[in-house]
């Protein structure tokens, strides 16, 4: 999976284009303009009042700029940036080692944060909420905990699964804004603002197309553009036209809503197998041979955002819009007419 074109998952030929391409200044951060205007307000507040921001949550779908935005909140700010992950703080001591390097208004940025240790966490809680760290000093019956100040800090949390956060955790965040997924009309403008970077000429046509199979998500905007101008360097002279954006993505199979092979190999054998379910996550994921996470953060987010599947407590159901796209007849229970389930076993 992890070659995958459309997967919305950093690879390693991303990362160092990303930073070139990464927004610094919430100006240049395109779209998510409930959260952006949100933020506008507290960073403008924090700064007036001379104080910490507050905590701030960041959730959504992998690849929708989460990250990207905790590197312009502390531009914003005009603070310094420390980040680290879940599961790279393994001990209680490597956070208080992080937190006590603070100094005063920075921002802590701590990615995939529901994957933080249970230990580690309840570091996390005064710190929040107290600046403060309480310490064990001692073994045994004359072990007694210390509290040490902390400087003012924000903490930035980001996650793709804010389901997994603990309560307490979660109650911590001040700001807790959730990421969507792009529209076309941003993602094209995200194309063309990749392509002034990159150097390479699209034309407008070219870069919608781009857009609407890219998932709703920048990264794989910024992926595909650099594939597709690959084609037009080798093939063409070097301008993305819409043909050329068109027939490039045809080749790397990604279609025009931007499903590739393993969506289709999804959805098909959930017809095939499983009668358009409802079927159970753990099925699906046995039967095409993908992690069950994988599918939950990653590939089904945006089936769901684009009305082809339904999460129903007995399962997944595959809706009819999707029988159409993969041109299969749309089964009597959703009043399809033409042909019956049975036509696709
Ligand atoms: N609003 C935006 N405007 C312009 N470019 C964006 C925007 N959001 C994201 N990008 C681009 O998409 C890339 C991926 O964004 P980012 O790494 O911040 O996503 P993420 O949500 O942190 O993903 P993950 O869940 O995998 O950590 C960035 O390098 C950036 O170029
Ligand atoms: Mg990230």
């Amino acid at each position: 999976m992890e070659d995958r074109i459309i997967s919305a998952n950093l690879m390693m030929e991303d990362a160092a284009v990303e930073l070139s391409l990464r927004p610094r200044y919430l100006a240049e951060y395109i779209g998510q303009t409930k959260v952006k205007d949100n933020l506008k307000v507290f960073i403008e507040a924090a700064k007036f009042r001379k104080e910490a921001l507050d905590h701030v949550l960041l959730y959504g779908p992998p690849g929708l700029g989460k990250t990207t935005l905790s590197n312009i909140i502390a531009n914003e700010l005009g603070v310094n940036l420390r980040t680290t992950s879940g599961p790279a703080i393994e001990r209680p001591g490597d956070l208080a080692a992080l937190l006590t390097n603070l100094q005063e208004g920075d921002v802590l940025f701590i990615d995939e944060i529901h994957r933080l240790h249970r230990t580690v966490e309840e570091v996390l809680y005064p710190a929040m909420e107290d600046f403060a760290l309480d310490i064990m000093i001692g073994k045994g019956p004359s072990a007694r905990s210390v509290r040490l100040e902390l400087p003012p800090f924000t903490l930035i949390g980001a996650t793709t699964r804010a389901g997994l956060l603990s309560a307490p955790l979660r109650d911590r965040f001040g700001v807790v804004s959730r990421l969507e997924f792009y529209t076309v009309d941003e993602l094209a403008y995200i194309v063309s603002r990749t392509s002034e970077i990159l150097g390479v000429g699209v034309v407008g046509e070219a870069a919608r197309e781009i857009a609407m199979r890219s998932r709703g998500t920048p990264r794989i905007a910024n992926r595909l553009l650099k594939r597709v101008r690959d084609f037009a360097q080798v093939r063409g002279d070097g301008i993305i036209t819409h043909e050329l954006a068109r027939d490039a993505m045809e080749l790397i199979q990604v279609d025009p809503l931007g499903l590739d092979r393993i969506d289709h190999k999804m959805l098909v054998t959930m017809i095939t197998h499983y009668r358009g379910g409802p079927v159970g996550l753990d099925t699906i994921a046995a039967t095409i041979g993908e992690e069950s996470q994988t599918i939950e953060d990653v590939y089904e987010p945006y089936l769901m955002q684009i009305g082809f599947l339904q999460r129903t407590p007995r399962g997944r159901v595959v809706a009819p819009q999707a029988y159409r796209h993969l041109g299969l007849p749309v089964p009597e229970q959703f009043g399809g007419g033409a042909g019956q389930a049975e036509d696709v076993n």
